[in-house]
């Protein structure tokens, strides 16, 4: 058993998926928390020095799922230099590790204006994870005209939870657009390039078959900062302005480092 460490649960890997050599998922058992799709919470493990080190993942499966299962699953992609997931990835079946037992994270449908008829939800890499999450509320079928969701990789396998976004597909059925970026290798059916400059030509917009306005469309931007600050500016300059609490707007991101 792992040594407890305050503000964490001990978790137990019931499952995991290799997409990639390094791009994985891991379903885990932990003591049930109260969290809202589209946050994420702290994965940690100890080092040879007995430090905890300690980073944040978003949660792929949404709370239902969670009070149904006791899971959470996390999407995760290894740095081989990193400190923290060259461990989490060599974890299998019945390994311990300890989960943060506070979630966070402002990026959730409640932030999200009343008014919002058009949702794009853009992603690079796992940031496609808190959308799964939201996306598994079926009941926000009704809620919005059209979601748009993006996830833009560098390689066609790197676009994780394909099946499951077929799924989706068919429960939303036309309010559900995915679109599929690949920058490395040319794709049938994907676009190419990167999510800023597909913004401002207008290539996004006219993959997805939906106009982009800031009048009635709310966008969020998660994953490579790159992206979420250059995304920024081509929504800037196409009339969007940032969400903040005290004064409403069209777009909001999280950066993932
Ligand atoms: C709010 C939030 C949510 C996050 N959710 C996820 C998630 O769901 N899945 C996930 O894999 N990571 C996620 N991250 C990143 C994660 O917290 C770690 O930073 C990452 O796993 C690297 O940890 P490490 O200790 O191995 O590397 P470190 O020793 O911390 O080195 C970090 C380096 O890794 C690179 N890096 C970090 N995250 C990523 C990434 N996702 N894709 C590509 N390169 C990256 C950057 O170049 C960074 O300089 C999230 C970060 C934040 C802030």
């Amino acid at each position: 058993m792992l040594q407890p460490y305050i503000g964490f649960n001990q978790a137990v890997v019931t499952k995991r998926i290799d997409w990639t050599e390094n791009l994985f998922s891991l379903r885990v058992k932990a003591p049930l928390i109260n969290y809202t799709a589209g946050q994420f919470v702290k994965l940690a493990q100890y080092d040879e020095h007995q430090e905890l080190i300690r980073r944040a993942y978003s949660i792929v499966n949404h709370p239902i799922d969670h009070k149904a299962t006791g899971e959470l699953e996390f999407l995760i992609v290894t740095d081989p230099d990193g400190l923290l997931t060259p461990g989490l990835h060599m974890l299998v079946e019945g390994d311990e590790l300890l989960v943060g037992h506070e979630p966070a994270g402002f990026m959730t449908l409640d932030e999200v204006p009343e008014y919002t008829r058009i949702l794009w939800l853009l992603s690079t890499g796992t940031a496609i994870g808190p959308y799964l999450a939201m996306l598994n509320d079926k009941s926000i079928a009704q809620r919005f005209d059209k979601v748009v969701l993006v996830n833009a990789a560098r390689f066609e396998a790197e676009l994780s939870y394909q099946k499951e976004i077929e799924q989706l597909k068919q429960h939303y059925q036309e309010r559900l657009v995915y679109v599929r970026i690949v920058s490395r290798e040319s794709v049938s059916g994907a676009l190419s390039g990167r999510i800023p400059m597909l913004l401002k030509s207008g290539s996004l917009q006219k993959a997805a078959g939906v106009p982009l306005e800031s009048s009635h469309s709310f966008v969020y931007l998660c994953g490579n900062p790159n992206m979420v600050r250059d995304s920024s500016d081509s929504l800037i300059e196409l009339g969007f302005s940032k969400h903040l609490r005290r004064k409403p707007g069209q777009f909001s991101s999280e950066n993932y480092w």
